[in-house]
């Protein structure tokens, strides 16, 4: 018989609490592997500076990352477009880990991201493979007001799940969304994706090329209680069955344009900021340049997300329309070595 730790998960006192329970079969929790590596990138996105500054921080000096048992790697991922300070040179590296570039021979001529993620797929993956990373933390700002969000690539990856969960209520009273995206044709190839649980994380409100104090400590704070996470699940802690307040990816909605793709709407006064808040058919959406509004027309209530980010102007996309849904996390916890 296992004896293993239960992490108490309904404490309603604020702080976190410990129990002791004896395992009643080898596995009735999900078990995942021990936790051995673990990368933080930042720059992925040349201009978002909240990330390459934390991640070059760490690099200097890795006391405040490194967790028992844990090899953690601090990266920066795109340090080209870093030095010129731009989202990327040739093509959005977060869009670039397909099959298709991951497989193509390496040589000149290829654009710098897509050179850039077949290096990094053979440094941290390959993706898809037992080689790869255990997890990838992939720093990200966003110049909208959605406050510390963790990004997910999958519903039924419970390892990131429970870490979520943890998360969310390590870093109340302060709020941290969750966003999913397995939208079909929506999700795209990320950096982190080369890892077995990737987590995106993105903090906003913050201008390109800008670094602003709060932005920069909220981000800090949920790397450490992630890592804070992993420490406890390699110590054996077993996390109960819980749920996840999630916002799922689910439509992505454009600016009015003309027929020569200029915008000839702004985003409504009534919606700016307003990231997480429910949009109703009939609220005012975009405002005309001569004061008119347009309404959201969709059957609602969505969740919008990303709303005016700058990034996105040139993707098509004013802001993300998202659906409130409640995951549920299977209860997990170390698989006997
Ligand atoms: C503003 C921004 O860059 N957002 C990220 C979101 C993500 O990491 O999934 C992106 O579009 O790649
Ligand atoms: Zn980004």
């Amino acid at each position: 018989m296992q004896t293993g730790l239960l992490y108490n998960a309904v404490q309603t006192s604020g702080h976190l609490g410990w129990g002791t329970v004896a395992m009643s079969s080898p596995c009735n929790a999900a078990c995942f592997p021990r936790v051995r590596r673990v990368a933080i990138f930042g720059g992925t996105h040349g201009n978002e500076m909240s990330g390459i500054t934390l991640v070059n921080m760490w690099m200097k000096n890795g006391a405040e990352v490194q967790r028992n048992g844990v090899l953690t790697k601090p990266f920066i991922t795109n340090p080209g477009a870093v030095e010129k300070c731009t989202r990327y040179i040739d093509t959005d590296l977060n869009r670039a880990f397909t099959p298709e570039n991951l497989s193509t021979p390496s040589g000149d001529g290829l654009p710098y991201e897509v050179q850039r993620a077949k290096e990094i797929n053979q440094l941290f993956g390959p993706k898809g493979s037992p080689d790869a990373y255990d997890v990838i933390f992939d720093l990200h700002n966003t110049t909208s007001n959605m406050g510390s969000t963790l990004i997910l690539e999958s519903s039924t990856d419970h390892f990131n799940l429970q870490m979520v969960h943890y998360i969310k209520k390590a870093a109340a009273p302060e709020s941290c969304a969750v966003l999913l995206n397995e939208h079909p044709q929506l999700r795209y190839a990320t950096t982190r994706s080369v890892s077995t649980h990737p987590v995106g994380l993105e903090v906003g409100p913050q201008p390109q090329g800008v670094l602003r104090s709060n932005i920069f400590e909220s981000m800090r704070m949920i790397v450490k209680h992630a890592l804070d996470f992993i420490e406890l699940f390699n110590s054996g802690v077993e996390f109960p069955t819980c749920t996840v307040e999630a916002f799922r990816v689910h439509e992505s909605v454009d600016y009015p344009r003309d027929t020569n793709g200029n915008i000839t709407a702004m985003v409504h006064p009534r919606l700016q900021d307003c990231d997480w808040e429910p949009l109703n058919p009939g609220d005012p959406m975009f405002q005309t340049f001569d004061g008119w509004s347009i309404p959201y027309a969709g059957d609602g209530p969505v969740y919008p997300a990303f709303i005016n980010e700058a990034a996105y102007y040139e993707k098509q996309q004013a802001f993300v329309a998202t659906r409130r849904e409640t995951l549920a996390a299977a209860a997990i916890r170390k698989a006997s070595e």
